[in-house]
Protein backbone atom coordinates (compact mmCIF):
# COMPACT_ATOMS: atom_id res chain seq x y z
CA UNK A 1 0.00 0.00 0.00
CA UNK A 2 0.93 3.81 -0.87
CA UNK A 3 0.14 6.48 1.00
CA UNK A 4 1.02 10.12 0.34
CA UNK A 5 -0.33 12.86 2.51
CA UNK A 6 0.15 16.61 1.18
CA UNK A 7 2.73 15.79 -0.58
CA UNK A 8 4.12 19.73 -2.10
CA UNK A 9 7.68 19.98 -4.27
CA UNK A 10 9.47 23.01 -5.92
CA UNK A 11 12.32 22.42 -7.80
CA UNK A 12 14.94 25.17 -7.09
CA UNK A 13 14.99 28.10 -9.20
CA UNK A 14 11.31 27.39 -10.09
CA UNK A 15 8.45 29.74 -9.48
CA UNK A 16 5.89 26.78 -9.23
CA UNK A 17 5.21 23.49 -7.55
CA UNK A 18 6.26 20.68 -9.68
CA UNK A 19 3.07 19.08 -6.92
CA UNK A 20 1.38 20.76 -4.79
CA UNK A 21 -1.02 19.07 -1.57
CA UNK A 22 -1.01 15.36 -3.13
CA UNK A 23 -3.35 13.12 -1.45
CA UNK A 24 -3.03 9.56 -2.48
CA UNK A 25 -4.44 5.94 -1.23
CA UNK A 26 -2.95 3.15 -3.33
CA UNK A 27 -4.34 -0.40 -2.20
CA UNK A 28 -2.73 -3.52 -2.38
CA UNK A 29 -4.38 -6.12 -4.98
CA UNK A 30 -4.84 -3.42 -7.45
CA UNK A 31 -3.18 -1.51 -10.85
CA UNK A 32 -3.55 2.26 -9.94
CA UNK A 33 -3.05 4.53 -12.98
CA UNK A 34 -1.91 7.76 -13.01
CA UNK A 35 -2.16 9.96 -15.67
CA UNK A 36 -1.58 13.78 -16.63
CA UNK A 37 -0.30 15.61 -19.23
CA UNK A 38 3.44 16.12 -19.78
CA UNK A 39 4.97 18.43 -17.58
CA UNK A 40 1.96 18.18 -14.82
CA UNK A 41 4.23 15.97 -12.18
CA UNK A 42 3.95 12.45 -12.84
CA UNK A 43 7.73 11.79 -12.63
CA UNK A 44 8.43 13.79 -9.64
CA UNK A 45 5.28 12.11 -7.80
CA UNK A 46 7.19 8.57 -8.63
CA UNK A 47 10.08 10.34 -7.12
CA UNK A 48 8.91 11.45 -4.42
CA UNK A 49 7.48 7.84 -3.65
CA UNK A 50 10.44 5.80 -4.14
CA UNK A 51 12.48 8.27 -2.12
CA UNK A 52 14.96 9.90 -5.34
CA UNK A 53 13.54 12.82 -4.50
CA UNK A 54 12.57 14.42 -1.20
CA UNK A 55 9.27 16.83 -0.81
CA UNK A 56 9.52 20.23 0.74
CA UNK A 57 6.75 18.85 2.74
CA UNK A 58 4.31 16.14 3.43
CA UNK A 59 4.98 12.13 4.15
CA UNK A 60 4.94 8.94 2.22
CA UNK A 61 4.37 5.54 3.92
CA UNK A 62 5.39 2.59 1.91
CA UNK A 63 3.12 -0.44 3.53
CA UNK A 64 3.45 1.59 6.58
CA UNK A 65 7.24 2.65 6.48
CA UNK A 66 8.09 6.21 6.20
CA UNK A 67 10.17 6.45 2.99
CA UNK A 68 12.18 9.38 4.30
CA UNK A 69 12.70 8.06 8.37
CA UNK A 70 12.93 4.48 7.42
CA UNK A 71 14.48 4.23 3.84
CA UNK A 72 15.81 0.29 3.42
CA UNK A 73 12.47 -0.80 5.06
CA UNK A 74 10.69 0.94 2.76
CA UNK A 75 12.84 0.44 -0.38
CA UNK A 76 12.56 -3.01 0.01
CA UNK A 77 9.31 -2.77 -0.56
CA UNK A 78 9.30 -1.59 -4.33
CA UNK A 79 10.22 -2.51 -7.40
CA UNK A 80 11.35 0.64 -9.65
CA UNK A 81 11.30 1.09 -13.21
CA UNK A 82 12.31 4.34 -14.19
CA UNK A 83 11.45 6.45 -17.29
CA UNK A 84 14.57 6.37 -18.59
CA UNK A 85 16.21 2.94 -19.56
CA UNK A 86 19.81 4.31 -20.03
CA UNK A 87 21.79 2.82 -17.47
CA UNK A 88 24.85 0.41 -16.78
CA UNK A 89 25.77 0.04 -20.50
CA UNK A 90 28.80 -1.53 -20.02
CA UNK A 91 27.74 -4.52 -18.28
CA UNK A 92 25.80 -7.62 -19.20
CA UNK A 93 22.50 -7.70 -18.67
CA UNK A 94 23.36 -10.73 -16.18
CA UNK A 95 26.12 -8.72 -14.42
CA UNK A 96 22.85 -5.78 -13.93
CA UNK A 97 20.77 -8.54 -12.31
CA UNK A 98 23.07 -10.00 -10.18
CA UNK A 99 24.37 -6.07 -8.91
CA UNK A 100 20.55 -5.69 -8.38
CA UNK A 101 20.05 -9.31 -6.48
CA UNK A 102 22.75 -8.19 -4.29
CA UNK A 103 21.32 -4.82 -3.56
CA UNK A 104 18.16 -6.36 -2.61
CA UNK A 105 20.01 -9.46 -1.02
CA UNK A 106 18.49 -12.26 -2.72
CA UNK A 107 20.15 -15.51 -2.75
CA UNK A 108 21.01 -17.04 -6.31
CA UNK A 109 18.28 -20.03 -6.19
CA UNK A 110 15.85 -17.15 -6.01
CA UNK A 111 17.36 -15.00 -8.35
CA UNK A 112 17.98 -17.86 -10.54
CA UNK A 113 13.87 -18.54 -10.44
CA UNK A 114 12.86 -15.21 -10.92
CA UNK A 115 14.99 -14.52 -13.93
CA UNK A 116 13.74 -17.75 -15.68
CA UNK A 117 10.34 -16.71 -14.96
CA UNK A 118 10.07 -13.70 -15.65
CA UNK A 119 12.65 -13.06 -18.20
CA UNK A 120 11.08 -16.24 -20.36
CA UNK A 121 7.54 -14.25 -20.28
CA UNK A 122 9.15 -10.67 -21.41
CA UNK A 123 11.26 -12.86 -23.72
CA UNK A 124 14.76 -11.45 -23.34
CA UNK A 125 16.43 -14.28 -21.65
CA UNK A 126 18.79 -14.61 -25.23
CA UNK A 127 20.43 -11.62 -24.50
CA UNK A 128 21.47 -11.43 -21.16
CA UNK A 129 24.92 -12.74 -22.25
CA UNK A 130 25.21 -9.43 -23.92
CA UNK A 131 26.47 -6.29 -22.98
CA UNK A 132 23.39 -3.47 -22.36
CA UNK A 133 24.99 -0.59 -24.71
CA UNK A 134 23.98 -3.32 -27.46
CA UNK A 135 19.96 -3.98 -26.43
CA UNK A 136 17.49 -1.89 -27.65
CA UNK A 137 15.81 0.95 -25.84
CA UNK A 138 12.70 -2.27 -25.60
CA UNK A 139 15.37 -5.00 -24.68
CA UNK A 140 16.68 -2.55 -22.36
CA UNK A 141 13.40 -1.93 -20.99
CA UNK A 142 12.24 -5.00 -20.67
CA UNK A 143 15.89 -5.82 -18.86
CA UNK A 144 14.63 -2.95 -16.50
CA UNK A 145 11.49 -4.33 -15.65
CA UNK A 146 12.66 -7.72 -14.77
CA UNK A 147 15.54 -6.08 -12.42
CA UNK A 148 12.53 -4.51 -10.56
CA UNK A 149 11.08 -8.11 -10.46
CA UNK A 150 13.76 -10.36 -8.84
CA UNK A 151 13.11 -9.09 -5.66
CA UNK A 152 9.39 -10.14 -5.63
CA UNK A 153 8.51 -6.76 -4.30
CA UNK A 154 5.17 -6.11 -2.56
CA UNK A 155 4.76 -2.55 -4.43
CA UNK A 156 5.68 -2.08 -8.22
CA UNK A 157 6.14 1.08 -9.39
CA UNK A 158 6.62 1.99 -12.96
CA UNK A 159 7.43 5.45 -14.72
CA UNK A 160 6.03 4.98 -18.43
CA UNK A 161 6.42 1.02 -18.36
CA UNK A 162 4.97 0.82 -21.78
CA UNK A 163 7.55 3.12 -24.01
CA UNK A 164 9.31 1.08 -26.19
CA UNK A 165 7.99 -1.90 -25.62
CA UNK A 166 6.29 -3.83 -28.40
CA UNK A 167 2.61 -5.33 -28.86
CA UNK A 168 3.72 -8.81 -27.51
CA UNK A 169 5.43 -7.32 -24.72
CA UNK A 170 3.13 -5.09 -23.38
CA UNK A 171 0.54 -8.05 -23.40
CA UNK A 172 2.78 -9.65 -21.49
CA UNK A 173 3.44 -6.97 -19.47
CA UNK A 174 -0.62 -6.20 -18.61
CA UNK A 175 -0.40 -10.37 -17.51
CA UNK A 176 2.83 -9.84 -15.40
CA UNK A 177 0.55 -6.71 -13.81
CA UNK A 178 -2.90 -8.28 -13.15
CA UNK A 179 -0.75 -11.61 -11.90
CA UNK A 180 0.65 -9.49 -9.18
CA UNK A 181 -2.82 -7.42 -8.84
CA UNK A 182 -4.08 -10.95 -8.04
CA UNK A 183 -1.72 -12.11 -5.53
CA UNK A 184 -2.48 -8.88 -3.29
CA UNK A 185 0.73 -6.93 -4.81
CA UNK A 186 0.21 -3.35 -5.36
CA UNK A 187 0.79 -1.92 -8.93
CA UNK A 188 1.58 1.76 -9.28
CA UNK A 189 2.46 2.81 -13.44
CA UNK A 190 1.91 6.14 -14.98
CA UNK A 191 1.00 6.42 -18.61
CA UNK A 192 -0.08 8.82 -21.25
CA UNK A 193 -1.59 6.02 -23.13
CA UNK A 194 -5.79 6.48 -21.83
CA UNK A 195 -6.61 3.36 -23.26
CA UNK A 196 -3.85 1.54 -21.32
CA UNK A 197 -5.18 2.99 -18.15
CA UNK A 198 -8.71 2.19 -19.21
CA UNK A 199 -7.81 -1.62 -20.36
CA UNK A 200 -6.04 -2.64 -17.36
CA UNK A 201 -6.17 0.14 -14.18
CA UNK A 202 -8.45 -0.92 -11.34
CA UNK A 203 -8.55 2.49 -10.22
CA UNK A 204 -6.75 6.06 -12.22
CA UNK A 205 -5.88 9.47 -10.90
CA UNK A 206 -5.32 12.09 -13.16
CA UNK A 207 -3.07 14.98 -12.71
CA UNK A 208 -3.18 18.20 -13.83
CA UNK A 209 -0.41 21.22 -12.94
CA UNK A 210 0.66 19.16 -9.83
CA UNK A 211 -2.55 18.99 -8.42
CA UNK A 212 -5.00 15.92 -8.71
CA UNK A 213 -8.08 16.49 -10.07
CA UNK A 214 -9.51 13.33 -9.81
CA UNK A 215 -9.13 9.91 -8.35
CA UNK A 216 -11.23 6.55 -8.70
CA UNK A 217 -12.74 4.42 -11.36
CA UNK A 218 -12.76 4.88 -15.12
CA UNK A 219 -16.62 3.97 -14.49
CA UNK A 220 -17.12 6.37 -12.05
CA UNK A 221 -15.60 9.16 -14.35
CA UNK A 222 -17.70 8.24 -17.05
CA UNK A 223 -20.66 8.40 -15.04
CA UNK A 224 -19.93 11.60 -13.72
CA UNK A 225 -18.93 13.35 -16.81
CA UNK A 226 -22.72 12.11 -18.22
CA UNK A 227 -21.97 8.62 -19.46
CA UNK A 228 -19.42 9.76 -22.02
CA UNK A 229 -17.88 6.75 -22.96
CA UNK A 230 -14.34 7.69 -24.68
CA UNK A 231 -11.86 8.37 -21.64
CA UNK A 232 -9.49 10.02 -23.85
CA UNK A 233 -12.14 12.42 -24.72
CA UNK A 234 -13.27 12.76 -21.16
CA UNK A 235 -9.30 13.17 -20.32
CA UNK A 236 -8.36 15.75 -22.50
CA UNK A 237 -11.74 17.86 -21.73
CA UNK A 238 -10.65 17.86 -17.92
CA UNK A 239 -6.77 18.72 -18.81
CA UNK A 240 -7.50 21.26 -21.20
CA UNK A 241 -9.64 23.08 -19.29
N1 LIG B 1 14.94 18.74 -12.33
C1 LIG B 1 14.01 19.67 -12.54
N2 LIG B 1 14.30 20.98 -12.35
C2 LIG B 1 13.35 21.94 -12.53
N3 LIG B 1 12.08 21.68 -12.90
C3 LIG B 1 11.75 20.39 -13.10
C4 LIG B 1 12.68 19.33 -12.95
N4 LIG B 1 12.05 18.15 -13.21
C5 LIG B 1 10.79 18.48 -13.53
N5 LIG B 1 10.59 19.81 -13.47
C6 LIG B 1 9.33 20.54 -13.71
O1 LIG B 1 8.35 20.01 -12.84
C7 LIG B 1 7.09 19.89 -13.51
C8 LIG B 1 6.62 18.45 -13.45
O2 LIG B 1 7.53 17.65 -14.20
P1 LIG B 1 7.41 16.06 -14.25
O3 LIG B 1 8.64 15.55 -14.92
O4 LIG B 1 7.13 15.57 -12.89
O5 LIG B 1 6.12 15.86 -15.18
P2 LIG B 1 5.55 14.58 -15.94
O6 LIG B 1 4.09 14.59 -15.72
O7 LIG B 1 6.30 13.37 -15.52
O8 LIG B 1 5.88 14.94 -17.46
P3 LIG B 1 6.10 14.00 -18.75
O9 LIG B 1 4.77 13.37 -19.04
O10 LIG B 1 6.48 14.98 -19.80
O11 LIG B 1 7.18 13.02 -18.43
C9 LIG B 1 7.31 20.42 -14.92
O12 LIG B 1 6.93 21.78 -14.94
C10 LIG B 1 8.80 20.29 -15.12
O13 LIG B 1 9.29 21.28 -16.01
Amino acid sequence: MINLYNISKIYYGCDKKAVDSLNLEVYKGEIFGFLGPNGSGKTTTVKIITGILKPDSGKVLINGYDILKDPLKAKKEIGYVPDDPEIFNKLTGFEYLRFISDIYEINNKTRQLNIEKFGGILEINDVLNMKIESYSHGMKQKLLILGALIHEPSILIMDEPIIGLDAKAIRNLKNIMRTLADQGKTVFITTHLIKMAEDICDRIAIIKGGRIIYSGTVNELKIKKDNKKDLEEIFLEMTEA
